[in-house]
């Protein structure tokens, strides 16, 4: 199917705008792979501490024998549900390759941050640059260079992207992802909601929210809500970075251990392939619109909209939120899973899954068909759904086929909706981003007065004290990347939610984040520039009429213009400044926040 025109031309503004930082990027790795391999270019002193750790005769195969090297870059922790399985990976991953005549090491551990955990308190401030951090402990760990190729083992929110940043400045060598897979599910994500709701309404106590949560989360494997975690994971799928179909496999199905085995022959297969594949290679504008597309099409996490500008700019693209946008208005939406639905990954696996997205995709020309992947086949394989072979025996891929259930999974030719999940808003407040797909068609628009806030606590007292039973527009700011490191804001989920089931039209409005597992009340957010940056969030008051309309992507406050330029801006307390810098170890993130770049241009700390 011919590639659609709105696909070809975003592609190619992307290609032509990031020119040069693209071809100086792929110059630099073409020069790392002309390099003699590591173990040969080293000193005898370097070789000998690089391998002295590792068995006799593992260290013969790779020195004398130059056998390939694989690098593990792990992401376990007993902290984060989705990454707890990974503590039992390494040694499958090597045995696997001594299997093959390879050996494997793990190069580095890097840290991964539970948003589900830190929700709501001061860690929550932290998690934003944690992405840039497992980006740089990614590369300490690669930085040894005595590696071949490696594997990336990591789900979640931030770490994904860390990975695959840090991984991009080793773009010269071919490397595979290996997710771990959704829990079984639990009570369901709807009804989790509800107790919520209920209990932010003081109508359940403690012991009731926190049976409900504990039966939402119950196991080892990802949360099995459509948030920045399984968005990842879709986005991996479409890019061509996993063994295909490898997304949603649970940890417990035993398929998972034959998955990451076939990872380790996946990497070791592409050292040896005539289509050398390095993964700063097979990122390139086409496998970031794809991914850009599968986000649209599946209505993924918001904070894909700042991760992936960041990802694309560490292999020299640049993207944008009118790049996004303009995909928005071409890509259907064809998947609703939870908050865009009431489905979870798992009903979403079950219908058909990544592998049935991209076929559509494929099929509509809304992906590009000649994208590099880490397979021979490649985009084309990640239409299929893996099964174990004849009598167990390694891996076979049936075709997604046609969906398990309509409710969950739909055509590109009857879509739940012609455009995609998320949608640019401008105006004088600035550039905003918003996701539509799990908002209610009437609360599409809202016009209503500003009631500002400074915090998400002070939101949180206002509605318990009972001062929200209104039509109002909250606005809270002071939350972006360079004032308190731009936290997901996800606690004020139910009680908005709360105040719209009563019939009030409400709205929120940040310059902070919400979490990919937010989504029915309509909320603008990554509010560019940030209040703290001379934003116009610091121009608002309370009273003032703010009137946010996705379909027309405006966001707006309308207060007399003469009026606004004369207005000075709000600023930041000092008492709001002591406290977003210290406390859980906030005290070492000043360097990054005063160097991150705004929302739109990826919250990148290191440019
Ligand atoms: O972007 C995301 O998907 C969220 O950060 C998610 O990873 C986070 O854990 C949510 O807080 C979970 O949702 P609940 O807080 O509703 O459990
Ligand atoms: S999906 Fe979110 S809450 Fe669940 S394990 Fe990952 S980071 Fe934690």
């Amino acid at each position: 199917m011919k590639l659609h025109p709105v696909l070809a031309a975003v592609t190619q503004r992307i290609r032509e705008r990031s020119a040069p930082t693209r071809s100086a990027y792929l110059d630099r790795i073409a020069q790392a792979a002309a390099r003699e391999r590591g173990a040969d270019r080293m000193g005898c002193a370097n070789v000998a501490h690089a391998f002295a750790g590792i068995p006799p005769n593992d260290k013969f195969r790779v020195v004398a024998e130059r056998a390939p090297n694989i690098a593990i870059v792990n992401s376990y922790n007993d902290m984060l549900s989705a990454h707890a399985p990974y503590g039992s990976y390494p040694p499958l991953i090597k045995e696997e390759a001594h299997r093959l005549g390879a050996n494997a090491q793990v190069a580095a551990g890097v840290p991964a941050m539970c948003d589900g955990v830190t929700q709501g308190t001061a860690g929550m401030e932290l998690s934003l640059f944690s992405r840039d951090v497992i980006a740089m402990a990614t590369a300490v760990g690669l930085s040894h260079d005595v590696f071949d190729g490696a594997l990336l083992l990591g789900i979640c929110d931030k770490i994904v992207p860390g990975l695959l940043i840090g991984a991009l400045q080793f773009g010269h060598l071919p490397m595979v992802f290996v997710p771990g897979g959704p829990m079984p599910s639990g009570l369901s994500n709807t009804e989790k909601s509800k107790v919520r709701e209920l209990a932010a309404q003081g109508l359940v106590g403690r012991k009731e929210l926190l049976d409900a949560e504990e039966k939402a989360y119950h196991t080892q494997g990802t949360c099995t809500f459509y948030g920045t975690a399984n968005s990842n994971q879709m986005l991996m799928e479409a890019m061509g970075l996993h063994v295909p179909g490898a997304a949603f496999v649970q940890p417990q199905d035993d398929l998972r251990g034959e998955l990451t085995r076939e990872a380790v022959r996946t990497v070791l297969a592409n050292l040896k392939s005539r289509r050398y594949t390095p993964i700063g290679r097979l990122v390139d504008e086409r496998s970031i619109v794809n991914a850009m597309a599968a986000l649209l099409a599946t209505g993924g996490s918001t904070n894909h909209l700042i991760h992936w500008v960041a990802v694309a700019r560490a292999a020299g693209m640049v993207i944008d939120w009118d790049d996004f946008d303009r995909l928005s208005s071409v890509v259907p939406l064809l998947a609703r899973v939870y908050p865009n639905g009431v489905a979870d990954v798992n009903a979403f696996q079950d219908a058909g899954g990544p592998g049935y997205v991209i076929r559509e995709l494929l099929d509509a020309g809304l992906m590009h068909d000649d994208a590099l992947t880490v397979r021979e086949g490649g985009l084309r394989e990640y239409t299929r759904i893996p099964h174990w072979g004849e009598g167990r025996k390694g891996l076979a891929w049936a075709d997604a086929g046609a969906s398990g259930d309509d409710s969950i999974l739909r055509p590109a030719g009857q879509p739940f909706s012609r455009t995609g999940g998320l949608k640019l808003l401008t105006g004088n407040l600035g550039r905003s981003v918003i996701k539509v797909s799990a908002v209610p068609e009437d609360r599409h628009v809202i016009e209503a007065p500003a009631r500002i806030f400074d915090s998400q606590d002070d939101l949180l007292a206002a509605f318990k004290a009972g001062e929200l039973e209104r039509d109002v527009v909250c606005v809270v700011r002071w939350q972006g990347p360079r004032a308190n490191g731009m936290p997901e804001l996800h606690k004020l989920t139910p009680p908005l939610a709360v105040l719209q089931g009563k019939g009030f039209r409400v709205a929120l409005v940040t310059d902070g984040r919400m979490s990919g597992a937010s989504g029915k009340v309509p909320a603008a957010i990554h509010v560019s520039p940030e209040a703290e940056a001379g934003g116009a969030l610091a121009l608002l008051r309370d009273g003032d009429i703010v009137r946010l309309d996705a379909p027309a992507g405006r966001l707006e406050a309308l207060v007399d213009g003469e009026e606004w330029s004369r207005r000075e801006p709000a600023r930041m307390t000092d008492a709001q400044r002591e406290h977003n810098a210290h406390g859980v170890g906030r005290e070492l993130f000043g360097g990054m926040r005063r160097n991150a770049l705004e929302a739109e241009r990826g919250a990148c700390t290191w440019l």
